[in-house]
């Protein structure tokens, strides 16, 4: 492992801010007593700890803390992570150290850069990309993302001198959690177990429009002691390549191949989905047996964009409202208001009133993707109406459509597939992160609690 690192420190891909070379400026690799991620220049005292050291789950907290400054010094901390694309990912805060020349992001505001105030997380949250409108995705769930923390001298971000340096591993399956490819029938999917043998509560997890199979939210999931099935159901492997039949007899078969699995727990399961994924799991909880509990981040009650089918029975796409497109001042199309409403066209209203599962809805109050708000009130009304539990509803002032897990930075505008065009995804960088944090927690402690 510490050969191997050595390798990656040397090479010059390994100081993302641009510096000539590493040998050139700091000579050979030094390594401190907090390991082989802590280290400084021999021309000063100051080092870098991370707590935990040297690796943690991407949705940890981490304490970043730097020893051995001047009293009041000002510093620059940086941050940067390359994605697997090749897209750089960085961000950057001025701080000033205490009387004794430390410095406690727990303690310390940042004073400016791409964050303000007491944000301890804020260098991984604030970050943003090199490439225009790129969105931090974790495609290979194996390997983590390699973060470099940087302390230079003074409130220059490009110009100080480098003080101490740090090389931190952010994981995406805790140690000993289990993956399993799946292909079972129909089914193309990873299943994601918790170290022990189970059984555990079963949740199936589904993305939106974009398709492929991601596996980052399943994983560090399984994490918290759950079976999670990160289910595929279009552009991947032979499924479909494109939207157009979702015939939700494919997901039965997931939830039915999750539901006989041997470590996991029965009677029922859950589902969490976001977006489109929030959509066709709203119409699996409507139609399918089985389905305790259900997470849906910013979905929708109605099918939009492709007719939803089950048995004999069809749910077809609401209208496309293009007149009522507008375009923001960064020239992004705002599709908001680009839909017709469920309760015009009612037969795209997903019949959720014949479903018993116990439902929780994370609403971005700021979502300009679609109305996740008006959609999950337009539920919450409807199960009622038919005698049905009150779903849980938590709304997230300033937060956008991608609620991610935590420390994901916002993606507040991009290309939408089903548009055809980049579209603002809405959301504020910081209430944003705050609501990715909470609903993380709240996910786990409902399906902990129903499942
Ligand atoms: C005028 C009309 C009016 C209409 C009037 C109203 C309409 C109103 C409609 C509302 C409609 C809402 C409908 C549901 C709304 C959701 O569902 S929102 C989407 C939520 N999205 C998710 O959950 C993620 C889904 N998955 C994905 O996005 C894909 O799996 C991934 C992650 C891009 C990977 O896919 P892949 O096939 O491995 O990707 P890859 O081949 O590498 O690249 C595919 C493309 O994505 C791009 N891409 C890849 N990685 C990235 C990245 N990290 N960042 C950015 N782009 C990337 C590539 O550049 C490439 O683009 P092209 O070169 O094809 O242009």
């Amino acid at each position: 492992m510490v050969a191997s690192l050595l390798a990656v420190l040397r090479t010059s891909r390994l100081c993302q801010w641009g510096c000539k070379s590493r040998a050139q400026l700091l000579g050979p690799l030094p390594f401190g007593p907090g390991g082989w991620s802590t280290w400084a220049p021999e021309r000063t005292n100051a080092t870098l700890s991370l707590e935990p050291a040297g690796r943690s789950c991407w949705d940890e907290p981490l304490s970043i803390s730097v020893r051995g400054l001047a009293p009041e010094q000002p510093v620059t901390l940086r941050a940067a992570l390359r994605d697997e694309k090749g897209a750089l990912f960085r961000a950057h805060a001025r701080y000033r150290a205490d009387p004794h020349g430390e410095l406690d992001l727990a303690r310390a505001p940042a004073l400016g850069g791409s964050f303000a105030g007491l944000e301890p997380m804020g260098l991984l949250w604030a970050m943003e990309p090199d490439r225009p409108l790129w969105r931090l995705i974790k495609r290979d769930v194996q390997t983590p993302f390699v973060v470099e923390l940087e302390v230079l001298d003074g409130h220059e971000p490009n110009g100080g001198g480098l003080l101490a340096r740090a090389v931190h591993e952010r994981h995406f399956m805790a140690p000993g959690v289990r993956r399993v490819p799946v292909r079972e029938g129909r089914v193309r999917a990873t299943l994601f177990l918790p170290p022990e043998p189970g059984p555990y509560p079963g949740i199936v997890d589904l993305f939106g429009v974009g398709g492929g199979l991601l596996e980052y939210r399943a994983s560090l999931l399984a994490g918290k002691g759950f079976a999670v099935l990160a289910l595929a159901y279009y552009k991947y492997d032979d499924l479909p390549k494109s939207l157009e039949t979702m015939r939700i007899e494919y997901f039965e078969e997931a939830v039915n191949y999750l539901r006989s699995h041997p470590e996991v727990k029965g009677p029922g399961i859950g589902i969490l989905g976001i977006s489109k994924g929030g959509e066709l799991g709203l119409a699996m909880a409507s139609f399918l047996k089985g389905i305790k509990a259900a997470v849906f981040i910013n979905g929708s009650v109605a099918a939009v964009g492709n007719t939803i089918y089950y048995k004999d029975e069809t749910i077809p796409p609401v209208s496309l409202l293009r007149d009522r497109v507008k375009v923001t001042k960064d020239g992004f199309l705002d599709v908001v208001e680009g839909l017709q409403s469920p309760l015009v066209e009612t037969k795209s209203f997903i019949p959720v009133e014949r479903s018993d599962t116990t439902f929780l809805f994370l609403v971005g109050q700021d979502d300009h993707n679609w109305k996740s708000e008006f959609y999950a009130n337009e539920i919450s009304k409807r199960l009622q109406a038919h005698g049905k539990e009150k779903p849980q509803i938590i709304l997230y002032p300033e937060a956008g459509h991608y609620i991610e897990p935590p420390y994901f930075p916002l993606c507040k505008a991009g290309m939408h597939v089903l548009v055809g065009t980049n579209i603002t995804f809405g959301g504020e960088p910081k209430p944003h992160a705050m609501a990715q944090v909470d609903a993380w927690q709240q996910l786990q402690t409902f399906f902990h609690k129903h499942l």
